[in-house]
Order: C-alpha cells, then structure tokens, then sequence
C-alpha cells in the first residue's frame, strides 16, 4: 500500500494542484494521444500487411508465366537435344517450342517491365534472356551436351529468379501456413523436382538418339535418378502439408499425385530398363513425349491449382485486412475516439455541475439560507457530501432556532431578574434601589420639561406597637395593604411608589404641583383610613400613616436630595404634630 502511495504521490500532487477543467483536460489529451496512437499503430501495421499481400501477389503473378517460361525452355532443351542426336523429325517442334518460348518471354517482360525493379529481379531477367538469345542463336552449333547444360544454365537463372522473387515479394516470409506451404509447393519443391524429371528426359534423349552411354553419362543418369527420388519425397510432404493446411484442395492433390507418381514411374522404368542397361531400344520421342506428359502434370499442378489457390487465398486476406482497416481506422477508431470524448466532456460537466450546486448551496448558506437543500442530480460521491451539507444545514437551522429560543427566554429571565432586582419582595412594589434611581431620572426630566415633581414620604403610625400587639406577620400583611393602597392611588404612567425602608413608604408623581400632591396624600389617608386595620394600642384605633410631601420644578444644577430631605423633614413634622396627617414642606418651587 505505501509503495502505491509513493509511486502516485507524484501524480497527487500534481492533480492536486490543477483545477478541474486542466485536471480533465490533461487526462483527455492523454486519452485522446493513446487512442489516436493505438490506432495509428493498429492501421499501419494493417496497412503494411495489406502491402505485403500485394507484393506476394505480385510475386505470384510474376512467377506463373516464369514457371511456364521455364517449362517451355526444359522442353526446348529435351527437343534440341534429341535433334543434335540426329533426330531429324524434332526440327519442326524444337522450331515451334522455340515461337512459344519467344511468346511466354514476351508475357514475361510486360510483368517484369511493370514489377520488376520492385522485386529486383531486372537484371536477373535480363541475364536470362541474354543468355537464351545466345542458345537460339549458337544452340545447333554446340555438342549435345554443351547444348544441355548451356539451357540447365538458363533454367537455372530462371528458377533463382523464383527464389529470388519469392524473397523479395516476401512470399518465403509468408506468416499463414496454408499459403505459405502453397508458395514452398508451387514455386520450390515442385520446379525442383519437375526440373530433374526434365533433365533426366533430356539426358535420356541425348542417350537415346546417340544410343551410346558412357561410365560418365551412366553415373550422372543414376545420380539424377537418386535426386529425383529425393525431390519427389520432399514434394510429396509439401503437398501433404499442402493438402493438410488447405481442406478444399485436399482432393485435387489427392487425385494428382497418383497419375503424376505412375507417369514419372514410367519415365524411371524406361531409364533403368532401356537405358541404364543401355538397351536403347526405347523411340526417342516417344521418351520425351511420356516424360513430358509427367512433367506438364506437373506444371499444371502448379499453374491451374496452386498458385491460383495461393493468390486466392492472398486475395481473401487482403479483402479480411481491408475490412479491418476499415472497420478500426473508419469506424471503431473515430467511434471509440468520440466515445471517448463524449464520455470525457459528461464527466467533465457531471462533477462541475455538482461543484457549481455544492458552491451555490454554501453561498445561500452563508447569506443565511439554511432550509433550501442543495439538489444534485447525480449519484456519485459529491451527492454524499451534498447530502452531509445539507445534514449540516439541517443541523446548524436547528442549533440556532434553539439558540434563538433560548436566548427569548434569557431576555425574560434578564426582564424578570430586573424587575426582581427593582421590586421590594414583600410588597411588590418599587424598592429603595429602584426609587432612588427613578428620582434621579425624573429629576432631570422634570428639570428638563420644567414640570413639577412631588416626592412624598409615608410612613405606618405607632408600627411599632402594632407588630407588638399582632405579631409580625400581621405586621406584614398591613405593610402589604398599605403599598397595595398606595399603589392604587398613584398609578400614572411614569409616577413611583416604593417601599423605602421598615414600615415607610416613599412616592415620585409626576407633573404633580404642591396642590395635587395635597389630593393625592389626602387620597391615600382616607384609602389606609378605609381599610379600617383595627390597631387598639393608636390612639385612632386603627392604623393610620403620616405623609410628609414636597413638590418642585427643578432647575438646573438642583440636586434630588433636597426634595427627599424637604419631604422626609414634612414627615417628621407630620408625626410630630400628632400622626394620621400629611405636611406639604414649606417651599414650594426653590429648595433649600
Ligand atoms: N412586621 C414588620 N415590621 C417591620 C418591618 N420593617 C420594620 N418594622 C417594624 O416597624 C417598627 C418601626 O418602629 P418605629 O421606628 O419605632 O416607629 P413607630 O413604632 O411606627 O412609631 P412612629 O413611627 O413614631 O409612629 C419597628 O418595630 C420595626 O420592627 C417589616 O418588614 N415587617
């Protein structure tokens, strides 16, 4: 696994560091690069192997009338032989072989002018030529057996021509057996052999004209009877492997063999029976015509089976390579190549569609759009993370309206805590906190407006006596009347009542002149009057409150404290003067 990490951290790091449209673009180009080159590959290697089928069919078509050229010289050879051995009667044939070797030439040339320099066998060719112009012209001049062997010589120019046409056509480098054993057959095994059975004949007529043998001719007869056998055994197993790797051929290789054999037999008899025991009693012509007869099977073994057989089958490869080439360069390779891009681009925009939708929901997402869901139509691994994002979304929607929920109940905890702090416990009304802070700022309010402000100071008669008398709880419960009462009787908006202390009380009423605050005191004393608390050690018999009361505009730069102080010196005037009362403070608009 850490080798695999090793080998691709160069490619990591290099993809990481592209954006996707050069990640993709890399990554096609190279697909693109690979399958164009595959099929360049591919095509040309298709297109040499359809040239090389031509040219081996070039070399078939230059080796037929070759093969015939030399079947006509072997048989120009057997006929002048014989005629130099005084077998006059052979003139006119030797006259007529030589018109149709001049004939077969002329076929020759029209090939070897069109193809021969490609298979490079011009100056061979013309060599040959050169060579059997000088057998036309000087072949009746020389001896039997110079005539002989001077046409061997051409035959066998003629047949290295073959060869080398076979090498140069590549028809030798042939990679199907079955028309690779056709060409060994037709254009090796078989001119090889036919080419011994030809000799023999023209050594035979040579032997059989002259009826003379000498230990020389003899040994050379027995030699090329010994070759032909072998020939023959290699020609047999090239036809077999013919016949093996070629079905359809089979039956015609089947059906030639037999005759071919029985004539060449018969050629062989008369050898060993007429002339290796120098009988000579055998007709010459009769010689040549019998081993001719062997030999054009032969030959026409080769010109009407195999070598079309072998052009055919070159033919319907050619054909095969052409419909490959056609199908991979002219379909599949351009199919594919689109194929590729096709798919190429959709994953392309596939992944930067999803990145697009991925980008987009974070956008809305950070503008504070958590319920939209980001929708990707595929279903690759980016649907996982649009799916965890949108889980996300879904959480982080869900944290906050917690958090908002929370902090709504904070801000009523925070509202009630205030009012908490600000309220006296027993009562429910202000406390001494609460009042001082609220006098500060109507202070100035009512400095600033130049509205008059009251401060009033109340406090519970002979308490004292009364948490004495009924006990302290009671002692509460009248404390909370009282502020109730007092509550009531001073309820404008923005006005104060507070519990200042024990059992006093303290009020702020706004906009409220000495002359209301009067109503208002007077208000309240009937009020605590009216709730009639029985108090048996007052004097009144029930409990009572002394206010003290002091009203003001306030300037600027006069200071609250003089207005408690005036109504808190009103209320101890007020309980001096014998309680159950209220005493507005002597001044009225400037403290002291
Ligand atoms: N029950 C109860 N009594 C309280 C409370 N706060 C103060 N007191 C009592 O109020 C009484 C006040 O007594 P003093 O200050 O002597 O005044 P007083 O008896 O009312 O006499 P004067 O004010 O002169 O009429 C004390 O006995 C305190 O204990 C309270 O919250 N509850």
């Amino acid at each position: 696994m850490k080798i695999f990490q090793l080998l691709l951290a160069p490619a990591v790091a290099l993809m990481g560091r592209l954006r996707y449209p050069y990640k993709f673009a890399t990554i096609g180009l190279l697909g693109v690069v690979a399958i164009v080159y595959l099929f360049l590959v591919l095509t040309s290697h298709l297109q040499a192997s359809m040239d090389t089928g031509h040219r081996e069919q070039l070399g078939v078509m230059l080796d037929k009338p070759l093969l015939s050229l030399v079947q006509t010289i072997q048989q120009h050879r057997s006929l002048s032989v014989a005629l130099l051995g005084g077998v006059k009667s052979l003139t006119e044939k030797r006259i007529n072989k030589a018109t149709e070797i001049h004939e077969v030439i002329t076929a020759v040339d029209q090939v070897v002018v069109a193809h021969g320099a490609e298979l490079n066998v011009l100056t061979d060719w013309q060599l040959a030529k050169a060579h059997w112009e000088n057998i036309q012209a000087n072949g009746l001049q020389m001896s039997a057996r110079t005539n002989r062997d001077t046409h061997t010589a051409v035959i066998k120019e003629l047949l290295s021509m073959v060869a080398r046409i076979g090498d140069n056509s590549f028809l030798v480098l042939d990679p199907n057996a079955n028309s690779y054993y056709l060409m060994d057959a037709a254009t090796n095994k078989l001119p090889a052999a036919l080419e011994i059975v030809s000799q023999l004949r023209a050594h035979g007529a040579e032997v059989l004209a002259t009826k003379s043998l000498d230990e020389t001719g003899r040994v050379e007869f027995v030699g090329e009877v010994a070759v032909l056998r072998s020939k023959l055994e290699e020609l047999d197993a090239a036809l077999q492997r013919v016949a093996a790797s070629n079905p359809k051929v089979a039956p015609r290789i089947n059906q030639f063999l037999p005759p071919f054999h029985a004539s060449i037999n018969d050629v062989l008899k008369i050898v060993t029976d007429d002339i290796l025991s120098a009988r000579f009693t055998a007709d010459t012509e009769q010689f040549i015509e019998k081993t001719t007869t062997a030999i054009d099977r032969g030959y026409a073994q080769s010109q009407e089976l195999l070598l079309p057989v072998l052009h055919e089958l070159l033919e319907t490869r050619i054909k095969q390579m052409q419909h490959q080439y056609f199908e991979s360069a002219i379909l599949a390779g351009p199919a594919f190549l689109m194929l590729f891009i096709y798919l190429a681009t959709g994953a392309y925009l596939a992944v930067m569609s999803s990145i697009e939708s991925l980008r987009e929901g974070a956008d809305r997402m950070a503008e504070g759009d958590l319920i939209t869901p980001i929708a990707l139509a595929t279903k690759d691994e980016l649907r996982h993370v649009a799916v965890s994002f949108n889980h996300m979304s879904e959480q982080l929607a869900r944290r906050i309206k917690d958090a908002q929920q929370h902090s709504t109940e904070l801000e009523a905890l925070n509202l009630m805590l205030k009012s908490l702090s600000a309220t006296d416990g027993l009562t429910g009304i202000s406390n001494r906190r609460h009042f001082d802070e609220a006098l500060a700022t109507e202070w100035q309010r009512a400095a600033r407006l130049k509205q008059p402000i009251t401060l009033g100071m109340l406090d519970v008669d002979w308490f004292k006596k009364y948490n004495d008398q009924y006990g302290h709880l009671l002692g509460d419960e009248c404390l909370q009347r009282i502020a109730k009462v007092l509550a009531n009787s001073i309820a404008r908006t923005g006005d104060v009542v507070a519990r200042y202390g024990g059992e006093e009380f303290a009020f702020i009423a706004l906009n409220c002149d000495s002359k209301q605050s009067q109503l208002i005191a007077n208000n309240i004393i009937k009020a605590v009057e009216a709730l009639w608390l029985p108090h048996q050690m007052s004097e009144f018999g029930h409990v009572t409150v002394s206010i003290g009361v002091a009203s003001i505009i306030p300037k600027a730069g006069d200071a609250a404290h003089t207005l408690l102080k005036a109504a808190d010196d009103a209320l101890y005037t007020a309980k001096e003067s014998g309680r159950n009362r209220i005493v507005i403070a002597s001044f009225d608009s400037t403290p002291e």
